[in-house]
């Protein structure tokens, strides 16, 4: 053979070897992917379930677990929100999820948003609520996650008559130190690291012993419109959003931190940073404690329900002057969350040194 033909012969087999790796590497991803899911699709709904596997989802008969969750109505509501509604699944007496139906979809958008999903369901953290699984149909979706059995920390702190309930301070230390550590987990623990964009007191859940956990990460990229404008979507809630967010637009890990200060002031003061006792007034949460602060008032701000027990001033001293420095106005001037919880657990060292 000359040497035009041994090239063609070299280019054809490197071109054939590459096509079969391709095919080996595909099928074997494919096959990690199915040992991971369990996938069940409904001729009659037109639907697809996805679950990630786990011993509570290997458990389940799929087929019967789809049929329970296309049965939920309005009397299995538990809350809603921007995105959709939550639903109380009930599967057994000892195992029930909530599902939360997001309200748009589409078709063309399965692919990226299927993606996201996956990524969600790989995240796992004690201070994270867990997403189970999945359903997309053609004109609306399905999330599977973890019940929370006590809701969100808004309803303890904020809830109306019944729902309001009381809240110790040991037990609003707990629950600061575990969203932050969950947070933390998602901005640098998490490959590729993850913004939340929507911290707030509704998006911490507690879970059965009152520890926090942080949901709806990953909700406001599914959500958006348009993946390519990423930052001019209008992600996370009034009241909680840093100062910069609204020049910028640009959705940022000290945003988050900023947005976890104003949850800390709600467990400081058990005011909501949207009364609308600080909007006639023309200020904010923010505003108004800070201007306490200023004037040395501190014994103002503490949420009066904290005063019928004995609570430690050095600790809430502590945790105020953390609130504060996440609510800098220039945001290379706060903390990382890696910074913020380190912060909280040393008051708590300290206090036994
Ligand atoms: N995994 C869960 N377990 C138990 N209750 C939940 C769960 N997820 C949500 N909820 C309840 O449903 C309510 C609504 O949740 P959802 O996340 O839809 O809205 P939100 O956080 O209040 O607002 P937004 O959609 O703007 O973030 C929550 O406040 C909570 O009480």
């Amino acid at each position: 053979m000359g040497n035009p033909q041994m090239l063609a012969f070299y280019i054809t087999v490197s071109c054939i070897a590459f096509v079969i790796s391709k095919i080996i590497i595909s099928i074997l991803l494919y096959k990690r992917w199915k040992r991971k899911h369990l996938v069940y699709e409904d001729d009659f709904s037109g639907g697809k379930m996805v679950m990630f596997r786990s011993p509570i989802m290997q458990s389940l008969k799929s087929d019967a677990f789809l049929k329970k969750t296309l049965k939920l109505s309005n009397k299995d509501i538990i809350g809603s929100g921007g995105y959709g509604t939550v639903y109380k699944l009930t599967v057994s007496d000892s195992t029930a999820f909530a599902v939360k139906r997001l309200n748009r979809g589409t078709a063309e958008r399965d692919r990226g948003f299927e993606r996201e999903l996956e990524a969600m369901g790989d995240i796992k953290h004690r201070n994270i609520v867990t997403l189970h699984g999945y359903y997309t149909a053609p004109h609306y979706n399905l999330l599977i996650y973890e019940l929370m059995p006590n809701g969100s920390l808004d309803t303890f702190l904020h809830g109306k008559g019944m729902n309001k309930k009381f809240l110790d301070w040991p037990s609003r230390y707990k629950i600061a130190l575990g969203a932050a550590r969950g947070i933390s987990y998602l901005h640098h623990d998490c490959i590729p690291h993850i913004i939340h964009r929507d911290i707030k007191s509704s998006n911490i859940l507690l879970d059965q012993n009152m520890e926090a956990r942080v949901s709806d990460f990953g909700l406001a990229t599914l959500m958006e419109p348009d993946k390519t404008h990423v930052s001019t979507f209008v992600a996370g809630t009034f009241g909680y959003l840093a100062p910069e967010y609204f020049d910028t637009g640009r959705a940022t890990a000290k945003g988050d931190v900023y947005s976890f200060g104003v949850v800390l002031l709600e467990l400081l003061t058990g005011k909501k940073p949207t009364d609308e006792a600080f909007i006639e007034e023309g200020t904010r949460l923010v505003t108004w404690v800070k201007t306490v602060v200023e004037q040395k008032r501190e014994d103002h701000v503490l949420d009066s329900n904290l005063e019928c027990c004995t609570v430690d001033e050095n600790e809430i001293n502590s945790v105020f002057n953390i609130a504060l420095i996440c609510l800098e106005p220039e945001p290379s001037k706060r903390p990382s969350m890696a910074e913020v919880v380190k912060m909280l657990e040393q008051i708590k060292i300290t206090k036994f040194i």
